[in-house]
């Protein structure tokens, strides 16, 4: 029995990722029961349950003098682990028309977008619904397309995007390097150890790019956006338009913590600390909390952009553990060194585990 469903689910999955079209191209044929390879075991509640007192995620303004800016890079790092960057210098129509590209791709015609089909990337391109890291209770599938583009290392083979769409990406990723570049000043700075000392140790990027497309839903409750999980980066920086549906964990990342809903500040960029900033320099100081996405709407379709800042050193010699600045006899180091390359094939790219944690982890005694 379980082998024929799981026989069944494989060929389910495999006629889906023929199509070449993604939950877009369902879409558009007009479904309106979501198929079983997307449908969770336990239904995603659309709003988070209200909270006894009202939780925003932090505001981060970067137009403050620059002690009070790392200041509230430092309080949000610590505690929530996502923040809201506002005046932050990235112009919003760079952003916004990298959002609009973004819809274009995941929008035009189905043949011109099958074109781009693949769950691995040909030259700096993959166009895909990404399957969810096998997880009991899961859905095979998220309600998700996505573009990735991969901007380094070198020049990135952008000849086959969409002009439209490749040049609006293009600005976008040239103003978030510049972004990115403060924001790791900052959060050197936050993390008491100097504004240079980031950029020195790794040489900090923005090369990965995932442009998510998650249509209407016949059956919001019945889908994931995306399981939850943590970023396998140093930070993340989030563009998003205004549907919503991202929620983040709260209290202490452990499974405990309740859902809230992150709602979109129009022209803020989101910014979220990932696994390899908490281990790999802050020894825990800061934190990478647990996020998800669930579908908002049976009308309207989200789109959004995550860049993912990571180590540019990636060489079998660049080592990266807690700095030992921030080591001490009361802290000692809670993890081990890794290479990037280690530490990305120890999860997926969209993993949802936290294994490299553990993995990472030093036992007591060592
Ligand atoms: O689309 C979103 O808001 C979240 C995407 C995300 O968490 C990711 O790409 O890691
Ligand atoms: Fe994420």
């Amino acid at each position: 029995m379980a082998a024929t469903k799981d026989h069944d689910a494989a060929a389910a999955l495999a006629a889906f990722h023929e199509s070449r079209a993604g939950v877009r191209g369902l879409v558009e044929s007009g479904v309106n029961a979501v198929p079983p390879i997307f449908l969770t075991a336990s239904p995603q509640p659309q709003s988070s349950p209200p909270t006894p007192a009202a939780f925003s995620i932090p505001a981060v303004d970067f137009s403050l003098p620059r002690s009070d800016t790392v200041a509230l890079v430092r309080a949000a790092a610590r505690s929530c682990g996502f923040f809201h960057a506002i005046n932050h210098g990235v112009p919003s129509g760079t952003v916004a028309s990298a959002i609009t590209a973004a819809r274009a791709f995941h929008e035009q015609p189905r043949a011109a977008r099958s074109a781009f089909y693949s769950m691995e990337p040909v030259g700096a391109v993959a166009y895909s619904t990404i399957p969810n890291a096998p997880q009991q209770g899961a859905p095979v599938l998220p309600w998700r397309d996505t573009l990735r583009v991969r901007f380094g290392p070198g020049e990135p083979d952008l000849g086959r995007l969409p002009a439209a769409c490749r040049d609006a990406l293009r600005e976008y990723q040239r103003s978030l390097t510049a972004f990115g570049k403060e924001m790791a000043g900052l959060l050197s700075e936050a993390l008491g150890v100097g504004a240079e000392r980031l950029e020195e140790a790794m040489r900090v990027e923005g090369w990965l790019m995932a442009c998510h497309y998650y249509p209407p839903c016949p059956e919001p409750e019945r889908v994931v956006g995306s399981l939850e999980h943590t970023d396998p980066s140093l930070f993340t920086v989030l563009a998003q338009d205004g549907v919503g549906g991202l929620q983040v964990r709260r209290g202490d990342g452990g499974a405990g913590g309740e859902w809230v809903d992150v709602a979109p500040v129009n022209g803020a960029l989101l910014v979220n600390i990932g696994d390899v900033l908490k281990q790999a320099v802050s020894n825990d100081e800061l934190k990478s909390v647990e996020h998800r996405m669930v579908i908002k709407s049976t009308q309207d379709a989200r789109v959004s952009i995550a860049l993912f800042f990571n180590p540019a050193k990636r060489g079998a010699s660049d080592h990266f553990g807690p700095l030992p600045e921030l080591v001490t006899a009361e802290k000692p180091a809670q993890y081990r060194s890794f290479t990037v390359p280690e530490f990305m094939s120890s999860r997926r790219e969209y993993g949802h585990s936290r294994s490299s944690i553990e993995r990472f982890k030093m036992s007591s005694g060592q």
